[in-house]
């Protein structure tokens, strides 16, 4: 499906929300550990460790297209410190089509799966998310943006652009 509007979300709103995910996974809590998808699990995986007061931080990358097997999911760094996913929290940024979720879901079947944002299709692999996202938008995270210089709206006029 190809995006049709972007939504941008900023390091404090990124962080904002990973620390709103952290409070609601306080009390089901404590976890042996976190696993993190890399790579966009990696930074509100470290937020939610901080928060969490956790130390033991895994790591899951799936990649779900290569040259060879387009389309097929294959984990390329199995987490192997998090056994069957029994008290660990696996965490990412986004679930969209949950293709990813899914592969991690059958990796890890007792792992708990947080993430910060989802779309209607993933919803249903999650077990907590802080907010949902319209399947046609695509989340522009702020390692994906930089500022830009646009002109002022005057100095264009005077251009005559
Ligand atoms: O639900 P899905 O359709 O599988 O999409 C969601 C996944 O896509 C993105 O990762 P990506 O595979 O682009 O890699 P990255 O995290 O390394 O950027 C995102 O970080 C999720 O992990
Ligand atoms: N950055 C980003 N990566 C994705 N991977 C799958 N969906 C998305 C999305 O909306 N944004
Ligand atoms: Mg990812």
């Amino acid at each position: 499906m190809t995006a049709t509007t972007y939504a941008t979300v900023t390091w404090d709103q990124l962080h904002r929300d990973a620390r709103t995910l952290a409070e609601t996974l306080m009390p089901k809590g404590p976890f042996k550990g976190i696993v993190a998808i890399t790579r966009g699990g990696l930074i509100p995986a470290a937020i939610l460790a901080r928060e969490l007061d956790c130390r033991l931080i895994e790591s899951i990358s799936v990649v779900t297209y290569d040259e060879e097997s387009k389309g097929t999911p294959k984990i390329i760094k199995d987490p192997q410190a998090a056994g069957d996913g029994e008290g660990f929290l696996v965490v990412d940024d986004l679930v969209d089509s949950g293709i990813t979720a899914r592969v991690v879901r059958e990796r890890l079947p007792k792992a708990f799966f947080a993430c910060l944002y989802a779309k209607p299709t993933g919803k249903p692999l999650t077990d907590l998310f802080v907010m949902e996202v319209p399947q046609d938008t695509w989340v522009l995270f702020p390692w994906d943006t930089a500022p830009l210089f646009i002109a002022p709206l005057a100095k264009k006029a005077t251009n005559g652009n």
